[in-house]
Formats: structure tokens, C-alpha cells, sequence
């Protein structure tokens, strides 16, 4: 465990999917104290009673209340959808100080915009997780500004591998990393829906069709990790000459499977590009979170 860490207070402005799953991998990996992670959202009282409870953290949509956790945390953990990032980033801004590290997972915006609308040279991290961080297996792509020190970007990395793996990347490549593994684990689950359904409209029931499905999606997983070998090659060893494989990825690629999956991550990225282009540079002075 990280001495660092477990003694840092984590905010996390936002209370949604992914404040969920980063809080939820630091408090399950003992790496964070449930006390010192602090929720926030500006409305949902179902939900912040739901993360007390389910983890022991505190949480709060009180203004009073989130003022006191945003200027006492060592860590704010930006978790807003892109739409809200310029009201929140108003009120963020009185509160924050430059002791502070700056952790955002907000798809495609860019430091030098977070920099603009916090008014800040505070260290800021832009990070890009997935929602796999749930369950320790996520995949975070990460790139710090000019302002982050090696113990601030010790910690960011110590905060993200208690949930996964870390990935460091220039930050023009952040937009693609999205593409790849931000929005990749909804690929696989749209593949495993396909192949369920396929599966059911064979004649399979449904247990049968999900069990094995699921079991062919994690099995193969395992085997690119565990063999090493390149996907490619653990394709081939599947595939006999003139088999049921060979039909099957003969029709995949009339059907233009690696195109359509190529489109799909160059799509994510052009959209997290654009949501983040969307962001207002400046935002209208604001009191409390
Ligand atoms: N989901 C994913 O797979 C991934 C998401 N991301 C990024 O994570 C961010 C959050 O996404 P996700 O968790 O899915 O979104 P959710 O909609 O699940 O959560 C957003 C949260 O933000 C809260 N919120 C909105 N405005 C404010 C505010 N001003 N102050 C405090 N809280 C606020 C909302 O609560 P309330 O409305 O009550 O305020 C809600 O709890 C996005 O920017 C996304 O790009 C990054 C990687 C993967
Ligand atoms: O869909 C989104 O915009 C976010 C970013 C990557 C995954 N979810």
C-alpha cells in the first residue's frame, strides 16, 4: 500500500459510472481510506446514499459541505460529462489551490482548456480510464501537464493501477487511447450481445447461449495474455483449412468486420474530440460546487 495514498483525501467532483468504479477499486484495494474519499453531485440523494453505504465514504450534494471536501482534498477527481464541466469548473475555481493535484477523466478535454477555465497552474492530470477499473481490470491512458512533479505523478499512477493498468501517453493521443479503451469494453459487450442473440436464434437457450459466450470472450482474453501470442496468431490455431472458422471469418470480412471496428474507434475519438471542442474556454464565476 501506498503511505501516500492512504493518507491522501480523494474527492471525486461527480458521483456517477465512473467516480464509482475508480472509488470503488482504491477503497476494495485497501489503497485509499473509505473517510478520506469524499463524493459529490449536485442533486441525486438516492445515489450518494447508496455509495456511503455500499463503500463507507462520505458524500454530499450540500454546497457547505462540498466546499469543505473540495478545499481540504490533496486530490479532486473531475467526474462530470463534458456538458457540465464549464458550470462545475466555475465553482470548482475559487476553491481549488495550486498545493492541490488536478485528476480529470473527462473525455477529450485538453489540459490547456482545463487550465483556462480553472485559471490555474495547479498540476493537472488528464487521465482516460474505462469502467473495467470496477473490478481492478480497467486500462487508464494518462498525461500530465507541465506543472505535475514526479510525486504527483507517482501518486496519479499509484491511484489508477490499484484499479488497472496505466498507460502513458502524449496527449494528442488521448483521443484515440478513448477510441481503443475508453469506449472499448461496449465493443465487446455489443460483440457478446450479437453473438448471444446469434446463438439463441440457432436454437441455444439463453443460459446456455450467455455461459458460452461469455466463457468464449474470457477464455480468449486470457490466452493473448497468458500465451503472449498475437491475436492474429491465436486466430490462426482456430481456423482449420477450409473449416467452420475459415467460413466464419470469411463472412466476417464480406461483412467488414475490421472496418466497421476501425470506424468504431475512429468515431469515439472524433466525437471525444469534439465534446471536448464544445467546452466553452471561459465560464461565468460561480460560489459553490
Ligand atoms: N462511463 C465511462 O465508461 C467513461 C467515462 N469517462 C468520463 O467520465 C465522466 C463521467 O462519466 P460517467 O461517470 O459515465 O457519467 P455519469 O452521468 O454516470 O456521472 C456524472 C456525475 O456528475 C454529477 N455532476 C454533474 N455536474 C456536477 C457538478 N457541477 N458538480 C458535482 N457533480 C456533478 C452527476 O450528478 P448530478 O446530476 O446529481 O449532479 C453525476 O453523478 C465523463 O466526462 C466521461 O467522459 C471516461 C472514461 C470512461
Ligand atoms: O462515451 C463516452 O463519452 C465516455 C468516454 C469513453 C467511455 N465513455
Amino acid at each position: 500500500m501506498s503511505n501516500a495514498l492512504s493518507q491522501a483525501k480523494i474527492a471525486f467532483v461527480g458521483a456517477g459510472s465512473m467516480a464509482e468504479a475508480i472509488a470503488r477499486g482504491l477503497i476494495q484495494k485497501e489503497v485509499a481510506n473509505p473517510q478520506h474519499v469524499y463524493m459529490m453531485n449536485r442533486s441525486n440523494q438516492d445515489r450518494l446514499a447508496y455509495l456511503r453505504s455500499e463503500y463507507g465514504l462520505q458524500a454530499s450534494s450540500d454546497p457547505a459541505t462540498k466546499d469543505t471536501f473540495i478545499r481540504e482534498a490533496d486530490v479532486v477527481v473531475l467526474c462530470m460529462k463534458p456538458k457540465d464541466v464549464e458550470s462545475a469548473f466555475a465553482e470548482l475555481r475559487p476553491l481549488l489551490n495550486e498545493g492541490q493535484l488536478l485528476i480529470s477523466v473527462i473525455a477529450g478535454l485538453s489540459i490547456e482548456k482545463a487550465e483556462k477555465l480553472l485559471q490555474s497552474n495547479m498540476p493537472i492530470v488528464r487521465t482516460m480510464p474505462n469502467t473495467s477499473s470496477t473490478i481492478g481490470l480497467g486500462a487508464t491512458g494518462m498525461s500530465f501537464s507541465s506543472k505535475v512533479n514526479d510525486t504527483f505523478k507517482q501518486l496519479a499512477i499509484q491511484m489508477f493501477e490499484a484499479v488497472g493498468i496505466v498507460t502513458i501517453v502524449d496527449e494528442d493521443k488521448l483521443e484515440v487511447l478513448t477510441g481503443v479503451s475508453g469506449s472499448g469494453p461496449a465493443y465487446v459487450y455489443y460483440f457478446m450481445e450479437a453473438m448471444i442473440k446469434a446463438g439463441i436464434e440457432g436454437g441455444l437457450n439463453e443460459e446456455d447461449a450467455k455461459q458460452l459466450t461469455l466463457q468464449t470472450v474470457l477464455g480468449a482474453a486470457h490466452m493473448v495474455k497468458i500465451t503472449k501470442e498475437d491475436p492474429a496468431e491465436l486466430r490462426r490455431k482456430v481456423t482449420s483449412p477450409n473449416g467452420a472458422t475459415q467460413a466464419s471469418i470469411e463472412a466476417l470480412d464480406r461483412y467488414q468486420f475490421s472496418e466497421a471496428v476501425a470506424q468504431a474507434v475512429f468515431h469515439s475519438a472524433a466525437r471525444a474530440k469534439e465534446m471536448g471542442e464544445q467546452i466553452a474556454s471561459s465560464s461565468p464565476v460561480g460560489k459553490s460546487v
